[in-house]
């Protein structure tokens, strides 16, 4: 991809939400934590990657609100889809990041068409004569119609599903590929609330509720990997796959305790959907390097 492409975006990102300086562009407001992940069995046999053979590693965790709007009130609907990034800390020294929201499925399946798609919001306004842009969009791109809806405003952050969304590879040790996507799930189940009692909650409901709820006792969560069987797509993101796929359980994530100052530790964490392992590789799916741009962009202003 153009690397003028993932500049575009930015840039359509600051129109939408304004420019708040040392913040993402998108994903503006988080919460960082920490915890520990500790793999399964079966993991180890789907992937030779280190982070499965145990024992287990410590992990950061930046739970988020949808938006470069770090001031968003949590429960409101633009602040889904919300987000969970994951950097495992693995034995070797080097880091392992999984970046995960709650759609089911993205609204499209190139770094450009998100880039058009956000122009296309950004141009119908109330005031945008029809049909808008938005609306001309939306009917060439049937995702981006009906990605928003499987994302709903939970009870609490560790309540939720997050999904990888885009397809990555297992290579196990005698090189056998397996493609697969990530799915993260809450132990106590998904809780969605209510519109109306979402709009009602406090603007910061979600951030201020999960650092008492892990001291109490630690949030648990299934770390899944759905498996692809051939002929299932992996080069786009608005395609999920059948429900009745094999999901493999790859063991469990545990967050313990948000961090003492995580506006400060949120400015020098940055997460990238490449960052990977030997024996987990991307697949020919295009937005994560279109992602991968738009992050690398994103950081390098909110670090000015
Ligand atoms: C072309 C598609 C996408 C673009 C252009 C994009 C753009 C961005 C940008 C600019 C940031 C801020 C990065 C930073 O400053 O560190 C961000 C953060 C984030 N994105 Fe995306 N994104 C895309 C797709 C996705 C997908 C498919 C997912 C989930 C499956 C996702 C989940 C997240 C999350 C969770 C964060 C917050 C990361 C953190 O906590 O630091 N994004 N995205």
């Amino acid at each position: 991809q153009d690397s003028s492409t993932a500049e575009q975006t930015i840039d359509v990102m600051n129109t939408l939400f304004g420019k708040h300086p040392g913040k993402r562009a998108n994903h503006a407001k988080g919460v960082v934590a920490e915890g520990s992940f500790t793999p399964s069995a079966d993991a180890a046999r789907i992937s030779k990657a280190s982070l499965f053979a145990g024992p287990a590693v410590p992990v950061t965790i930046r739970f988020s609100d949808a938006t470069g709007v770090p001031t968003i009130p949590d429960g409101s609907a633009n602040a889904n889809p919300h987000g969970m990034a994951l950097k495992f800390r693995l034995s070797d020294g080097s880091d392992m990041d999984v970046v995960l929201n709650a759609l089911a499925f993205f609204p499209v399946a190139t770094g450009e068409d998100f880039r058009d798609l956000l122009k296309a919001v950004s141009e119908s306004g109330p005031d945008a004569k029809k049909p808008t842009a938005l609306e001309r969009f939306v009917a060439t791109h049937p995702a981006a119609a009906t990605a928003g809806a499987t994302a709903k405003t939970p009870s609490s952050l560790a309540r939720q599903t997050y999904h990888g969304v885009n397809a990555f590879i297992f290579v196990d040790k005698d090189g056998k590929r397996q493609p697969f996507r990530f799915r993260v799930v809450p132990v106590e189940g998904q809780e969605i609330l209510p519109d109306e009692e979402a709009a009602k909650r406090e603007p910061n409901y979600l951030m201020d509720e999960i650092g008492p709820r892990v001291a109490k006792e630690p949030a648990k969560f299934r770390v899944l990997a759905q498996l692809a069987e051939a002929g299932d797509p992996t080069n786009d993101a608005t395609k999920p796959w059948p429900e009745s796929r094999k999901t493999v359980d790859l063991g469990t994530l545990s967050v313990s305790k948000v961090v003492a100052d995580s506006a400060e530790a949120e400015k020098a964490l940055l997460f990238m959907p490449n960052a990977l392992t030997d024996g987990i590789e991307v697949s020919d799916d295009p937005l994560i390097d279109a992602r991968v741009q738009a992050y690398a962009v994103s950081f390098s202003r909110r670090a000015q």
